[in-house]
Parts: C-alpha cells; structure tokens; sequence
C-alpha cells in the first residue's frame, strides 16, 4: 500500500551515520550531488545531536550490530516527524529478528522509512564504475526523493514499494555468498556454483514470501542482482569468509583478517533461529549455519546438500 505521508519533497541536508566503508562512499555520492551532507562516526568529536540538527535525511550504514544502540540513541534526540531516515545496513537483529527498516520504523512510528540496497560493492563505486541500487518505501514521495539525492550517471537509482523485500534480499544474499564462497575455494566448478545459486535464490524467496516480501522484488536488483555480485565477487567481505574457510582456515581466523563487517555471520544465526521458530525449509543457509559453527566441514556441508532426498524443482 502506498502511504505518502513524506513532507519533504526537497530535501538539501543530508546526515550519514557510520563512517565505514558504505556510509563513506554513499557521503561521496551525495556530496558530489551538491548536498550538504554530515558524515557521523560514534569516534569523531562531533556530537550526535549537533550533527541531527536540521537534517532532511538520516541515513544509517551503521554495521548490524550498532543498530539498536544507535536508533535509541536518535530517538532520545529530537527529531522532526517530518525527516525521512533511510537505512542500508544488510543485517538482521538478533534480538528481535527484526530488519534494520523494522528498528527505525518502530522508534519513529510516523516518520517516513526508505530503504537503500542493490549489487554495490563500495570499491567499485568509490572507483567511479557504473552501478545501480533500489530505494524502497510505502511512502513514494520518500523514495522518490532519497532517488535524487543519489542518483549520477554512474549510480543509476530505481524505487520500489517493498522495502522488506528490498531489505530481504539484501541480507539473505550474504548467507548464501558465504556458501559461494566456500564453493569456489573448493573449486568445486560452474556447475556447482550455478545450482548454488539458483537453489539459494529459491530459499531467499522462500524465507522472504513467510516474512511478508512479494516474490517478484528477489527477481529484481537487490534480490538476483545482489546475489550474482556478492556471490562472484573477492570484493565482498561475505564471499571471503566462505573462500578463506574452504582453504582450511577456522572463522575466528579469517575474521581477524577480514577488512570491514561480514554480516552474512550474524544473519545465518538470526534466520536459523526463525526458520527453526517457523518450520521453513532452509537447506543450503542449515550448511552454511553447521559450517560457521565448525561443526562440520566445507566438504562435508557439499555432500550433506547433495544427498538430500529426490524431489521436484
Ligand atoms: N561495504 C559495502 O560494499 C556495502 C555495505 N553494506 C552494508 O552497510 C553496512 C555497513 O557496512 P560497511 O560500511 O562496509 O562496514 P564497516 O565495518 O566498514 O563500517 C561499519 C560502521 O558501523 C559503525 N558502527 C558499528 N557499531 C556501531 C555502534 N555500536 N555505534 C555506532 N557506530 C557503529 C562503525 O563505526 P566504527 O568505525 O566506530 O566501528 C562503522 O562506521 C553493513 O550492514 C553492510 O552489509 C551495504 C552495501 C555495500
Ligand atoms: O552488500 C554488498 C554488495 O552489494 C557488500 O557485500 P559484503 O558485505 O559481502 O562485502
């Protein structure tokens, strides 16, 4: 259902939270848009209400993790009902099970709530290389406008009315990027990583039609177009905890060594959690899930997927 109830149609001030790799590249992309744009990090000297002041846009591309803390800590804020938050952070929460989009929207009951996700991997977009993403929200003046803010020729914006969906694909994508990962470490074939992949987008539909997502939105952008770039990328830190895991190395290891936030860690914990609470069918994130907690092997998760019971596509 569309809901537009975003006042503002113009925005001009632009507040990013989380100065890592994502927050940074997308700061880059609006500034060169000529927004005024204010880059937070919880370590600058900045305060958080000094920088909230007067802002149009909030985005967050704080890691999972800080989620929670940081929504409380806005809403302890004032805050215009009027300002738009938009969120890009791929995770889910532990605690609730809830998406990012759920934490903002249930802190800020009538804002409006826009989320941003699509195949960006942030190098390349800090290298100027053409890319596309999704803003999705039921309200249409909000995404329509988070559009303009990051739209240039080389990052070409879409809106969409499913933000769940378009948060979904996100996020799940990075359990099975761990999978594809492990995959080409083991060198396992195109074959293989072609099953993988259409199997895996079959689960995330699967997982995301029992949340509320429209199946047709996992076919689009930030559903199969993130799944392909995350998953047949080295870029992606998702990817090489898979690939570093099928060399041999245990995960506190390859952690230690990863650059960034591999959300992908989390999540399987979190969808396990539910798909077990649910009763959903999730065989390939289930390998995934034993293979993160070394209870079994990259090889032995392969067979364990392969002599699964006959049955139809
Ligand atoms: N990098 C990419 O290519 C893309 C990333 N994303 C998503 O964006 C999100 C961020 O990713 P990315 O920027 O790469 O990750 P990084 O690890 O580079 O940055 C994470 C950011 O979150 C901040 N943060 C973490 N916990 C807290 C907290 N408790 N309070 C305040 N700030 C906190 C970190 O602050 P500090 O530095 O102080 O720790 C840092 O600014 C992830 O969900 C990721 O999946 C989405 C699309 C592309
Ligand atoms: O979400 C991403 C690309 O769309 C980034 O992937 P990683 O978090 O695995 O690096």
């Amino acid at each position: 259902m569309i809901n537009p109830k975003s006042k503002i149609q113009n925005p001009k001030s632009i507040v990013i939270l989380g100065s890592g790799a994502w927050g940074t590249t997308l700061a880059s992309l609006a500034s060169k848009n000529g927004y005024d744009v204010r880059l937070w990090s919880r370590q600058g000297s900045v305060l958080l209400e000094d920088i909230l002041e007067g802002a149009h846009i909030v985005l967050s591309a704080i890691s999972m993790k800080g989620v929670a803390s940081v929504v409380a800590q806005v809403q302890s804020l004032p805050v215009s009902p009027d300002t738009i938050f938009v969120t890009a952070t791929k995770g889910l929460d532990p605690a609730a099970t809830s998406t990012p989009s759920q934490l903002w929207q249930a802190a800020f009951p009538t804002n409006p709530v826009v989320v941003l996700s699509g195949p960006n991997l942030s190098k390349e977009i800090q290298q100027g290389l053409p890319a596309a993403t999704v803003v999705a929200s039921t309200d249409a003046i909000a995404a329509s406008s988070v559009q303009a803010v990051f739209s240039s020729p080389s990052f070409r914006v879409y809106t969409n009315a499913d933000p769940l969906g378009v948060e979904l694909g996100g996020t799940l994508k990075n359990v099975m990027a761990i999978a594809a990962g492990t995959c080409d470490g083991l060198q396992l074939g195109t074959n293989a990583k072609a099953a993988l992949l259409t199997r895996g987008l079959t689960e995330i539909i699967r997982i995301g039609n029992h949340w509320g997502a429209q199946t047709e939105t996992f076919y689009g952008l930030s559903g199969l177009g993130d799944l392909l770039a995350t998953c047949n990328s080295s870029l992606s830190r998702n990817y090489q905890v898979g690939y570093f895991l099928a060399q041999g190395k245990t995960l506190s290891e390859v952690l230690a060594e990863l650059e960034g936030t591999a959300e992908g860690v989390n999540t399987t914990s979190v969808l396990i959690q539910r798909a077990n609470a649910k009763g959903i069918s999730v065989p390939i994130s289930y390998q995934v899930y034993r293979l993160l907690q070394g209870e079994i092997t990259p090889l032995s998760a392969v067979e364990a997927l392969m002599l699964r019971d006959s049955k139809p596509e």
